[in-house]
């Protein structure tokens, strides 16, 4: 089935502002052990074609994202123009968006971002810098500025990223992350004037969120998918119709589980530390309708979300999606 392929770094996707974005993103969360080893997958990533980096003030890699940078600027490998970057606020920072994406411009060594996200719909207890990014009380609960599942100051987050849009070159698009529909409902209608061009979620063949996706779409907003391999471990891989697809189109199940995104119009962001599987994740097998359907099928009967950390909880998976499917 090789003649089935395309390549996947070259799909651009259509954002509401007019502007587009690379469907196929490298995803920057560092490993534990060695969080400089992210220079090296963005350099990989880079020149095996990708052209979207994602990452995040509170991931702490973009310093050695910036180090990548430079070093592919210096080369002549791409321009600055060549690549759509996307950083997010955290919610421990969620009074001072333009510090944050001031921390992140300096230590990505660029002057503007494509993308800001508004990584979280909650206010969580931070200082001036954001510190501590996971605020906690003695018995293990988050500190919150705000109630999580009503509150509504993380709105006042996400107008200050429109002033920042509006004033100064420092953004091209803003966009949210793990925005549910509750969270959207209430969101929405108090938007000033730029509707977030992205909204960016867990999404994989275990986890459709369709009710969430079906909302979006529905009203301009992209989907990004995170964690499409399920993170640590890549237990979305081991999913056997995935490895039957890659199979017959003779790819990796890597290249399966990200078509499952981009073939449905989707964003995809995934991580590797793995240098030599950077370089061999970018063909684009052509799904049948049928085939998309079967893996989206996957998580309907038996859904499972990966992203289980405690700011789920507080944005209302528990409460708004129906079932957390956290162990929370
Ligand atoms: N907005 C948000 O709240 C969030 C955004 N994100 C973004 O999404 C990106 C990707 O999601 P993330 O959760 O990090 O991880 P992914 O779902 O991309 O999974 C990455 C993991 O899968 C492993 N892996 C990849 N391929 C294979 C394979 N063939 N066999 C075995 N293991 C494999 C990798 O190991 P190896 O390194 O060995 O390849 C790595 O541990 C993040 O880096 C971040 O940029 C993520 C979470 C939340
Ligand atoms: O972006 C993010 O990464 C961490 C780990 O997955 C998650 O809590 C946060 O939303």
């Amino acid at each position: 089935m090789t003649e089935q392929l395309d390549v996947a770094t070259s799909v651009k996707l259509q954002l509401s502002n007019g502007r587009t974005i690379p469907a196929l993103g490298l995803g920057t969360i560092p490993p534990d052990d060695n969080p400089g080893s992210v220079k090296d997958q963005v350099i990989a990533a880079v020149k095996e074609g990708y052209r979207h980096i994602d990452t995040a003030w509170y991931y702490g890699s973009e310093k050695y994202i910036g180090e990548a940078l430079k070093e592919l600027f210096d080369e002549g490998v791409v321009k600055r123009e060549d690549l759509f970057i996307t950083t997010k606020v955290w919610p421990s920072f969620w009074h001072s968006p333009e510090k944050s994406l001031d921390i992140s411009l300096k230590d990505l060594g660029i002057d503007y971002v494509d993308l800001f996200l508004q990584h979280w719909p909650i206010a969580l207890h931070g200082n001036d810098n954001g510190q501590p990014t996971t605020p906690k009380n003695a018995d293990g609960s988050l500190v919150y500025d705000d109630d999580p599942v009503n509150g509504t100051k993380y709105i006042e987050t996400y107008h200050k990223m429109e002033d920042i849009l509006d004033n100064n070159l420092k953004v091209k698009s803003i966009g949210v992350s793990n925005f549910s529909i509750h969270k959207l409902e209430q969101f929405l209608p108090e938007v000033r004037s730029y509707k977030p061009v992205v909204n960016q979620i867990e999404l994989h063949p275990q986890l459709p969120q369709q009710d969430l996706v079906d909302y979006c779409e529905s009203r301009g907003i992209v989907i990004v998918a995170y964690s499409p391999l399920g993170g640590n471990g890549a237990p979305v891989l081991e999913i056997p119709l995935i490895n039957e697809l890659a199979k017959k189109y003779m790819v990796t199940p890597n290249e399966i589980a990200e078509a499952y995104h981009i073939l449905n119009n989707r964003g995809v962001i995934s991580r590797s530390a793995n240098l030599s599987r950077i370089k061999t994740i970018t063909r684009l097998p052509r799904l049948t309708e049928e085939e998309l359907k079967q893996l989206y099928q996957v998580g309907v009967e038996d859904p499972k979300r990966y992203n289980c950390s405690s700011y789920g909880y507080g944005i209302g998976f528990r409460w708004w999606d129906g079932h957390s499917l956290c162990n929370l």
